[in-house]
């Protein structure tokens, strides 16, 4: 096997060859992306590679490679007018609504472009595009109050501060409003069209299929904006799933103005082809996106200062929780910004949560030059890190034990909800897979 063969190897995404089905193929399947691509193409669109729509038994609707896919090639590419961004929203007809008013978010401007386009049905020129949306989300910010009480606080608190956001936005949507501000057509006022159920739709439409657009671009319109105009939805392109695998470069080509990603994987016929949203870790993928990724390398499990301070006193019993040179030790790590990203990793400890270990663990009368001059330099000695694998076991089997106790208080209250509600079954394995990355830290301390 040689050195080339082995590269595009590595490089090819390791998906299998998918049990999927195709979207379309089935009778009585109304099939909304045939009449997208339709549209599409009329407007300007072209396909750059053979890739078609799937369902896929892991991760829903997708793309499926029909021919192989080489490293480099460009897999999508919209037209810039294809691109709905908050100047496609000013030059429309509810522009009126939002030119030269009072500041609004990009999110808030986009979603309500998508729930007026909903109401004007088969009239919108987005029609095609808004029917290939689905109709639900799976975003925790549907779960209702009585649901987030099964959850874990961890959990449920930024699930309601982000629920408390959205209803701030629609509220503020509102009060923008006034009498006369109806649907030329029927005459439906906005503030019925622009319901909260439609904007909840609308605003997890633009959080999870939203690209990021650079701010200079589509900048001219009469839109008074409260955060940057960096957010466009791409038809088409939004039915890409996200792979922590996948290597992807994605960018405005100035020639045409038109929205590319270039892959940087290869794909064998009938692969999914995947996209990749960012490194985020599952929390950051169930709070904002609705779904998590079984093995995600992107996962920290936080401690917290006071964590490992029991991992040190667990490991020497004589150890004085509020000495003079512990007050010390603990300004020293704030000052060097190092008791941020106290984190627990599949594959151990974070730096930080090390170097916490070995700062709080040196015995007394080093000086604080000597400790500083280790930690930059890295260069831990064997006995140190003995010392900081024997806390951190400790604080890793304290934190099984957390989390034992906080999936099996979920299992007991929440039983027969997440059998019935797909958003507190994905809390659940998020639970799980917490577990998986704790046990799998515990093993790689005690090597
Ligand atoms: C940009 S859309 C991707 C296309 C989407 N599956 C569809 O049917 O239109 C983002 C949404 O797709 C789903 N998704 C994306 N990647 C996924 C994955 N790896 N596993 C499970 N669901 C995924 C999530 O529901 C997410 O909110």
């Amino acid at each position: 096997m040689g050195r080339t063969y082995r590269l595009r190897k590595k490089r090819r995404l390791a998906s299998p060859r998918s049990t999927c089905y195709r979207i379309g193929k089935n009778s009585n399947e109304i099939d909304e992306f045939t009449s997208l691509s339709l549209w599409m193409s009329r407007e300007g669109w072209k396909p750059t590679c053979k890739i078609v729509p799937a369902m896929f038994p892991d991760t829903g609707r997708g793309f499926v490679a029909r021919k192989k896919i080489e490293c480099d090639d460009v897999i999508v590419k919209i037209p810039g007018h294809l691109l709905i961004t908050v100047k496609t929203v000013s030059d429309s007809r509810i522009g009126r609504l939002f030119n030269d008013k009072k500041p609004f978010t990009a999110q808030q401007v986009i979603s309500a472009f998508l729930m007026w386009q909903k109401h004007e049905g088969e009239n919108a020129f987005w029609y095609s595009y808004i029917a290939s949306l689905p109709n639900t989300s799976l975003s925790p910010v549907n779960l209702v109050e009585e649901e987030l009480q099964l959850l874990p606080e961890f959990l449920a608190r930024p699930i309601r501060a982000a629920k408390e956001n959205i209803t701030e936005l629609h509220l503020d949507l509102i009060n923008s409003l006034d009498d006369s501000d109806v649907c030329t057509n029927c005459n439906l006022p906005f503030s019925e069209i622009f319901s909260l159920d439609n904007f909840m739709w609308a605003w997890s439409m633009v959080n999870s299929r939203a690209v990021y657009i650079s701010p200079e671009r589509h900048s001219d319109h009469l839109i008074n904006l409260s955060d940057e105009n960096t957010l466009a939805m791409a038809p088409y392109l939004d039915m890409f799933n996200h792979s922590c695998n996948a290597k992807v470069q994605a960018y405005i080509d100035a020639k045409d103005d038109s929205y590319q990603i270039r892959t940087c994987n290869s794909y064998l016929k009938n692969q999914q082809v995947f996209i990749n949203y960012g490194s985020h870790s599952n929390l950051k993928l169930f709070l904002e996106y609705g779904f998590i990724i079984p093995g995600n390398h992107n996962d920290g499990i936080p401690i917290t200062y006071d964590n490992i301070i029991s991992g040190v006193a667990n490991y020497f019993p004589c150890f004085k929780m509020y000495s003079d040179v512990l007050n010390k030790r603990y300004k020293f790590l704030k000052n060097h910004e190092m008791l941020n990203n106290l984190n627990v990793h599949a594959d151990g400890l974070s730096w930080n949560t090390k170097v916490a270990i070995y700062i709080l663990t040196s015995p007394e009368d080093v000086h604080p030059r000597a400790m500083q001059q280790k930690v930059f330099s890295g260069s831990f000695e064997a006995r140190d890190i003995e010392i900081i694998s024997n806390v951190g076991l400790y604080v890793v089997e304290s934190k099984i034990v957390e989390y034992e106790r906080i999936l099996q208080n979920f299992n007991d209250r929440g039983e027969k909800h997440y059998s019935e509600n797909a958003c507190l079954k994905m809390a659940r394995d998020l639970l799980k897979e917490y577990l998986k990355v704790l046990d799998s830290c515990r093993a790689s301390l005690n090597l």
